[in-house]
């Protein structure tokens, strides 16, 4: 049900997010107004991010505005839902699919609508996740038709759909017949094939759909039977040997007759249990979060009190399950769920969404001040370290907050509100939170465009590179260009890295972006070098994401190999991040760059973990002192103190060192005085186009430049 409404209630947000509202309402009196409708046809793009598999804009007068994917075609089975309205359950060749319509609106005014499709794993996953209680035990999801039934597919007709299907068969009603009539239950009773079983049926919310939930009687009673049909055998020789072998022989079994009628007591209370609950960590489910806060809610009006509702996901599941594997990752959930039961009050209620996701209840709250107290509370118990299949493990949570009533009143838009919080704390930086705020519906969007636009960026010939002088302090030499990306998005200009990177990394899209830095970086060096500028070093930024994620150096030896560059002519530039994680990897990787020839700088220097091991274990040639010490350096003497000690650290370790970010002459000259070997910064040339790049190596210092017929060659 929450599925359901949670797929509408999509659709109604997306249709009414201020671009398409807008757009929808200038095309009702221009509806062939070219920039409208390319405005328009961009949200309709945005449809895959948001789970739809097909979305179109519909005007009043039922013509297309705009339109993306495709909708389902003839599906096998298509039933109208009572509630959300205007929504239709399908059945296609690849699962369930929700078909929305939702109006698009302005204040009370209907300014057209929106038509969507949204396919439904997770009702798919509901059909099949019934292996593990037992051969015979199946899902069914109905419909009512007229006095029979439609019903999807069942794991026991093997993707066929029952239409018209009689709801009592042989005057017993079908356990769907009680849910189709809106009640709950556990029956005993015939299921469709005439077989004896045990089910529980409820109706699927105000859907108009029932859901069944049966096992085959034989199935669960068959240690039972089994007991049953020895009895006569074994009682007949047992009655003429007297009372001592009856008590000895007989009571055992009766006893196991009890323990099984026990066992199939427990197995119908798990039925039961499976239904409000999560199997894996006992924790409520979504079902049972949402009676609880339906039941809050009425609560909190009456009394004038709030509630929170939490979303929280655990940082890097992914890659603990990735790399030790499901049982530990199952490991991981349950002692996340017990920690989170330990850091909330009695009254609050924690349940698993699903994946590595939860959500939190927190009822009966007076000012944010509790929230924020329970918030650093699960954030410092989620950190500390548990021993988990022989190493020891920690995670950290990124948790977004919708309070009731200020960010809505019902479930859906609080649960909508809180997970868009929770991406607001991920992208933060995670272990962290975040209260909801009107702004982040319009970050989401803004995200979405990036995102899609950066998928085709590369094709279109979008990115350019930007290039910022390296200079030695001593000699006053060029000796590097770092090359800094720019996105050149037709309908914002030139965007910086610092606005589409991070989506770039999330995306994965960072790997083919950062391929094309390299070879492009790699082919203009190799352009300069022959022209004659001779040991220009080329500095590339390389993304923890990239580094972890993809063949580096493959694609290192590839750019080299095309542009023909000299492997000591690149440098990579490193974050101190990319290097800690994943250490066995990281090191095979750094081994085979370095015996290329390729030179390693560390980014950022300072501001991360600063592990002097790791300097010396990758055999770094140089680092690079983060641009917020440099920045306040003559004013802040702590800053100073630090490029100090690194300079003086680098010394000792044989490293170069560069100051980032010098603006001012001053600075210049102090880092001059600290020996910090080269610079870059505005004070020297701001990043720039490479023709610009090309005319300020020639002009920077007289006689620097070697032409081939000068004498000396320049190394390519
Ligand atoms: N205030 C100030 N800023 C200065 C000064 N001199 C240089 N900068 C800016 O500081 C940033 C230095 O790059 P970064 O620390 O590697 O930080 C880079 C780097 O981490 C990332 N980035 C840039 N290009 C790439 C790329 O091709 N791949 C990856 N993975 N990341 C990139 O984006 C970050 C930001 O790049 P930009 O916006 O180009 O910003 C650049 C540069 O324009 C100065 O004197 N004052």
């Amino acid at each position: 049900m929450e599925i359901i409404d949670r797929g509408w209630q999509d659709s109604f947000n997306f249709a009414n997010q201020p671009l398409p509202q807008d757009a929808v309402h200038a095309l009702l009196d221009t509806p062939f107004d070219p920039t409208w409708r390319s405005r328009l046809q961009r949200a309709a793009k945005a449809a895959p991010e948001f789970g739809f598999s097909a979305l179109a804009f519909i005007s009043l007068a039922g013509s297309s505005l705009a339109e993306d994917g495709s909708f389902a075609q003839s599906p096998d089975l298509d039933v109208p839902l009572n509630a959300p309205a205007s929504s239709r359950l399908l059945w296609t060749k690849h699962g369930f699919v929700l078909h929305t319509r939702v109006p698009v609106r302005r204040q009370d005014a209907v300014l057209g609508f929106m038509e969507a499709e949204r396919p439904l794993p997770q009702m798919d996953e509901a059909l099949h996740d019934t292996t593990h209680l037992g051969e015979t035990a199946d899902f069914a999801i109905c419909a009512a038709a007229g006095e029979n039934m439609h019903c999807f597919p069942l794991r026991s007709t093997q993707g066929n759909v029952l239409r018209n299907y009689p709801r009592n068969i042989a005057g017993q009603p079908l356990p769907m017949s009680h849910a189709l009539a809106g009640k709950s239950g556990v029956v005993h009773a015939r299921d469709y094939r005439g077989r004896d079983v045990i089910a529980a049926y409820r109706p699927m919310g105000d859907t108009g759909l029932g859901t069944v939930l049966k096992i085959d009687s034989a199935e669960l009673y068959q240690p039972l039977a089994a007991t049953l049909w020895e009895l006569p055998a074994i009682l007949l020789p047992l009655m003429t040997m007297g009372f001592l072998l009856l008590r000895l022989q007989v009571m055992p079994l009766v006893r196991k007759m009890a323990e099984e009628i026990g066992e199939r007591e427990k197995a119908e209370k798990y039925i039961r249990f499976l239904a409000y609950h999560d199997a894996l960590t006992g924790l409520p489910n979504r079902l049972q979060i949402q009676e609880r806060f339906d039941q809050a809610a009425d609560c909190a009006q009456r009394n004038g009190s709030r509630l929170a509702l939490v979303f929280l996901d655990l940082d890097g599941f992914k890659r603990i399950n990735d790399s030790l594997g499901h049982s530990a990752g199952d490991a991981v959930l349950k002692e996340a769920a017990a920690r989170l039961r330990d850091s909330v009050r009695n009254g609050d209620t924690v349940s698993r969404q699903g994946g590595d996701e939860f959500l939190i209840l927190l009822t009966d709250l007076g000012d944010d001040a509790v929230i924020t107290k329970i918030m650093d509370q699960i954030l410092t118990r989620q950190m500390a370290p548990f021993h988990c299949e022989g190493i020891d493990l920690s995670t950290s949570v990124s948790m977004g907050i919708a309070v009731y009533p200020d960010d809505g009143r019902d479930f859906e838009t609080l649960l909508k509100k809180a997970d868009m919080a929770m991406y607001q704390a991920k992208d933060s930086g995670r272990n962290t939170y975040r209260f909801h705020n009107p702004q982040m519906s319009l970050d989401v969007i803004e995200h979405l465009q990036i995102y899609h636009g950066l998928r085709r960026a590369i094709d279109r010939d979008e990115f350019v590179l930007y290039y910022q002088p390296q200079i030695d302090l001593a000699s006053g030499r060029i000796t590097g260009a770092e090359a800094l990306l720019r996105w050149q998005e037709p309908e914002r200009g030139l965007v910086t890295p610092g606005r589409f990177i991070a989506i770039a990394e999330e995306s994965g899209l960072i790997t083919p972006i950062g391929e094309w830095v390299l070879e492009e970086a790699c082919r203009q060096a190799a352009a300069w070098c022959q022209m004659g500028v001779s040991n220009l070093v080329v500095a590339v930024n390389i993304s923890a994401v990239q580094f972890l994620r993809g063949n580096l150096d493959d694609s290192v030896v590839r750019a080299l190999e095309r542009s023909g560059l000299a492997a000591d002519l690149l440098e990579l530039e490193l974050t101190e991040s990319a290097l800690i994680h994943n250490t066995e990897n990281t090191l095979g990787v750094v081994r085979r760059l370095k015996s290329l020839g390729v030179k390693l700088s560390i980014d950022d220097f300072g501001t991360g973990y600063s592990n002097l091991a790791y300097l010396r274990r990758f055999a770094v040639d140089k680092i690079k002192i983060d641009q917020s010490f440099v920045r306040d350096m003559l004013d802040d003497p702590n800053d100073a103190a630090i490029i100090r000690a690194i300079i003086q650290m680098a010394r000792t370790l044989n490293l170069k060192t560069i100051a980032e970010g010098v603006e001012h002459e001053r600075t210049l000259d102090a880092l001059r005085r600290c020996q910090c070997d080269e610079v870059q910064g505005y004070h020297i040339s701001e990043p720039l186009p490479t023709d610009q790049f090309t005319r300020f190596l020639l002009t920077w210092r007289e006689g620097w430049i070697h032409t081939a017929e000068g004498g000396k060659r320049a190394k390519c």
